[in-house]
């Protein structure tokens, strides 16, 4: 059973039409990076996804369960977690109560070890408030928590943005890490296509809200294949 099914799901804001029909599927632990130009709608996808915006017409499946009219609080009660610059920090609360207020689980220390595992300096950082964290901290304690809360499905809208290079690397190393470990299913919207291309499976390119074509990363003339449809 897919972890994410996606059926010709058209989706947009106030009468603007943005998806046109994308149909995509993602096996149980599988990465797929979705890319293309400014303005495509790789954002309105997860947002349509998360049950943020109305779908038109289309289903959605998530391990199976018929998603497709849940609120985005629903949604994440199926084990999805929605991983965006919008639905960021609590700005003035600490790094630790972020944690505690994302984390559900009873076991707190479990939560505190996966964010060990992924940047260990947060560790040191419990007691500052989030708001205070530099640009490219929040986006590392953001990508920490959505790991430590152990969803099994997790939108992932670009992250790398803002990050220096070797921030990037590590973040390349922790997502392959928890998916390795955990099998959580990823499906990440990306504009830093050597990125993409190291973390995901495979990758499928949005243009104007279709999709316009899809590939496996192991392929070597993925690069590009995606590369034709990003140039201005
Ligand atoms: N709240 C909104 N109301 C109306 N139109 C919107 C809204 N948000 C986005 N759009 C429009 O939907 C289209 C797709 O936007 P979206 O953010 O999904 O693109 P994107 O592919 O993620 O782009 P980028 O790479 O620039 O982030 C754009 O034309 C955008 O102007």
């Amino acid at each position: 059973m897919n972890a994410l099914s996606v059926d010709n799901l058209s989706s947009g804001y106030a009468g603007a039409v943005v998806l046109r029909e994308v149909s995509l599927s993602l096996a149980p632990g599988e990465i797929l990076a979705v890319l293309g130009k400014n303005g495509m709608g790789k954002s309105t996808l997860l947002k349509a996804v998360m049950g943020f915006l109305p779908k038109m017409t289309g289903t959605v499946a998530i391990s199976g369960s018929e998603a497709t009219k849940l609120s985005p609080h629903r949604v994440a009660r199926l084990g999805v977690g929605y991983v965006a610059q919008e639905k960021a920090l609590f700005q003035d609360m600490s790094v630790e109560e972020n944690l505690r207020l994302a984390v559900r689980r009873p076991d707190f220390e479990a939560a505190l070890a996966e964010v060990e595992a992924s940047f260990p300096f947060l560790l040191q950082r419990l007691k500052q408030r989030a708001g205070t964290l530099s640009g490219g901290e929040q986006k590392m304690l953001l990508m920490a928590r959505s790991l430590a809360t152990g969803a099994k499905l997790l939108l992932i809208d670009e992250i790398t943005e803002g990050l220096q290079p070797s921030v990037i690397d590590r973040l390349a190393g922790v997502i392959r890490s928890a998916r390795d470990r955990h099998g959580t299913t990823m499906l990440l919207v990306e504009q830093h296509l050597p990125f993409a291309l190291a973390v995901a499976d495979r990758w499928a390119v949005l243009d104007r809200g279709e999709i316009a074509e899809t590939g496996a990363t192991s392929e070597p003339e993925s690069r590009a294949r995606v590369l034709k449809h990003l140039s201005v």
